[in-house]
């Protein structure tokens, strides 16, 4: 039989970036005795890289923990674990739909910021008993009473209950697991009732496949059963059931309330899709839990092999990625410019970064990718729409009768000091502004719409340094627009280089044509002949620079016949070339796809 589900407790840690929930959850870890003395040296919950090559491994990073509370019941805890960026807001929000309560750490040293705020709303909208941690009470400068009034004004929460806690010197610990037991409650399923489990999590092992991480609502799911994945409708037989401990531990069943991972011959993520349900095959719930959304794409860029032997090691690649990552798109592109590639879509510049990085060094491949791009709607004069994920293939302006793009909400915590300089900032970047609120004397939240495509360009960066490193940001998309967009091209000799087409506001085209060609100028090196670099708009030419002729001739220093001294140069020189590609008869660096992202 299960565990009776009175006993068992399920939370996540919600945190900003930074605040302590690693920390915290090692201390957990300690406390309830699931790890070796050793282990508990490094933080656990973060090896999975290491760990992962050899089989099921802590990827997700959600344990089962049995802790002795001080009414001397054991009960089963659930540490669930929550992606913390907003790249992955979606899956935040399914891992909290797995739990009953969450930990809220704020770092009492820094009071409330913006994902505090972001993750909190989620919980809530998820009817989640929230705990409030303030975290780092070891060190001088944390004010408990201001962080305190902060999250009881800005996000409207009771914080007399809130605990004061130093997960580094293990402070409040104690307190925190008997508030998990006492405030948190049980889940509530009908052990009788057709089984269905939510999928929170999921990922790729090489030797099973891919892996499922549950957490079961109703009923009981058994190894050796025939289950349904309602949304794909797929059938498989749960060959394998484990929970983390946080080693893998290989069980049988998982009953009402109970966390743990499947495994069944499933042969990509792409079939597992978080926030779906999975039932009996024989006789399945007519109900799915609720809530299953896909999720699309947002920032869309093309990868090309630098060598175009690498095409097919580069398909290759993607394709892996893609069964370990169903949120990670692809299909096959041609760039007059780069030749063969492909366009890829993600959820956001740090889910590109993530992946952009796995190509080169799990692959080894040496790439050009080029500037994201946000999605347009492109509506035609016939009425219909085109959603456009690569500015090269726009339709030209007499075809169309507008170009929508998505619109983010921006919330950005500030202390007022930098107020006028974020609102500066937000204006430039074609904000509408929302509110402006106080949270205390002098932390402000200001609210903004602003185009996804302003976000992209290095906004977060501009923010840290006017605000000094003090604001922090969180976005989610409210909706589509229409605006007064162009396209913008760039030309390299005469030939366009489609890979460097932007969409942009007419405002800023001129500004950003004459910067990216500066730009450009200074990044393409020097040829045996002079290069022009034109910004264009349509066939309208309005910008240019030129990149002068040289010849470097870097063995000229190497006197006498000491040929291996030459030899080593030339391969330095080689070497540098690597990441070029020919374009007509100029040579290309990366840099140069990604200049744009560079522009003041
Ligand atoms: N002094 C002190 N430092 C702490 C405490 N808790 C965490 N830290 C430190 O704060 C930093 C961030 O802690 P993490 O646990 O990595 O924070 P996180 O929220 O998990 O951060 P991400 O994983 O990057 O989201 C680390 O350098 C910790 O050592 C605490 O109670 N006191």
């Amino acid at each position: 039989m299960p565990v009776d589900s009175k006993l068992i407790r399920n939370f996540s840690i919600i945190a900003h970036i930074d605040h302590g929930k690693s920390t915290l959850a090692d201390r957990i870890l300690d406390v309830t005795g699931a790890l070796t003395a050793r282990e508990q040296k490094e933080q656990f919950l973060d090896k999975m890289d290491i760990e992962r090559e050899r089989g099921i491994t802590i990827k997700a990073q959600t344990v089962r923990l049995d802790y002795t509370a001080k009414d001397g019941q054991t009960y089963r805890l659930h540490l669930i674990d929550t992606p913390g960026h907003v790249d992955f807001n979606y899956e935040v929000s399914r891992s909290l739909q797995a739990c009953e309560g969450a930990l809220l750490v704020v770092d009492a040293t820094q009071g409330v910021e913006a994902q505090t705020l972001a993750n909190v709303f989620l919980a809530l909208d998820n009817n989640l008993a929230i705990i409030p941690v303030l975290n780092k009470i070891d060190l001088p400068s944390a004010d408990v009473e201001r962080t305190t009034r902060e999250i009881e004004d800005v996000i409207g929460l009771d914080c007399s209950g809130a605990i004061p806690a130093s997960a580094k010197t293990g402070i409040g610990i104690a307190e925190i697991l008997e508030a998990v037991v006492e405030r948190i409650p049980a889940p509530k399923g009908d052990l009788n009732a057709a089984p269905r489990a939510l999928i929170f999590d999921s990922w790729y092992d090489s030797y099973r496949g891919a892996v499922v991480m549950v957490r079961v609502v109703d009923g009981i799911i058994r190894k050796g059963q025939k289950v349904r994945f309602m949304a794909t409708g797929r059938d498989y037989e749960v060959t394998e059931m484990g929970v983390f401990t946080p080693h893998a531990t290989a069980i049988t069943e998982l009953g009402p309330g109970e966390v743990g991972f499947l495994v069944g011959n499933i042969k990509s993520v792409v079939d597992t899709k978080i926030g779906d349900t999975v039932t009996d095959a024989v006789h399945p719930a007519t109900t799915p839990l609720p809530g299953f959304k896909e999720v699309k794409p947002m920032v869309f860029a093309g990868i090309f092999p630098t060598d175009s032997a690498q095409y097919e090691d580069l398909r290759d690649a993607l394709s892996k990625l893609h069964m370990n990552d169903a949120a990670f798109v692809f299909e096959p592109d041609t760039s007059e410019a780069l030749g063969f590639g492909f366009r890829c879509g993600f959820l956001g510049l740090l889910h590109m970064e993530i992946i952009q990085e796995r190509l080169e060094r799990e692959y080894n491949l040496d790439l050009i990718t080029t500037a994201p791009s946000v999605v347009y709607h492109c509506y035609l004069n016939d009425g219909s729409m085109k959603s456009i994920e690569n500015p090269a293939k726009l339709p030209p302006p007499n075809l169309t009768d507008r170009i929508e793009e998505p619109i983010f909400r921006m919330t950005v915590h500030v202390p007022s000091a930098y107020v006028g300089a974020v609102l500066a900032l937000c204006q430039e970047r074609r904000g509408e502004q929302k509110s402006i609120q106080y949270a205390s004397s002098d932390r402000v939240i200001i609210t903004y719409d602003m185009p996804l495509s302003e976000v992209l360009f290095d906004f977060h960066d501009k923010l840290k340094s006017v605000s000094r490193g003090y604001a922090s940001m969180d976005y989610e998309l409210v909706g589509y627009r229409a605006d007064d967009l162009i396209k913008l091209d760039m030309l390299v000799n005469g030939d366009p280089l489609d890979a460097l087409s932007v969409i942009v506001h007419r405002d800023k085209a001129y500004a950003r044509g004459r910067d990216l060609a500066v730009k450009l100028k200074d990044i393409v090196p020097r040829q045996q002949y002079e290069v022009a670099i034109q910004a264009a708009i349509g066939s309208k030419v309005i910008a240019r620079t030129t990149v002068k002729a040289m010849r470097k001739d870097v063995t000229a220093k190497c006197y006498g016949g000491d040929i291996s001294r030459k030899r080593k140069l030339l391969e330095k020189q080689k070497e540098g070339k690597k990441r070029m590609k020919m374009v007509g008869s100029v040579e290309i660096p990366q840099e140069a796809f990604l200049a744009i992202l560079k522009i003041d």
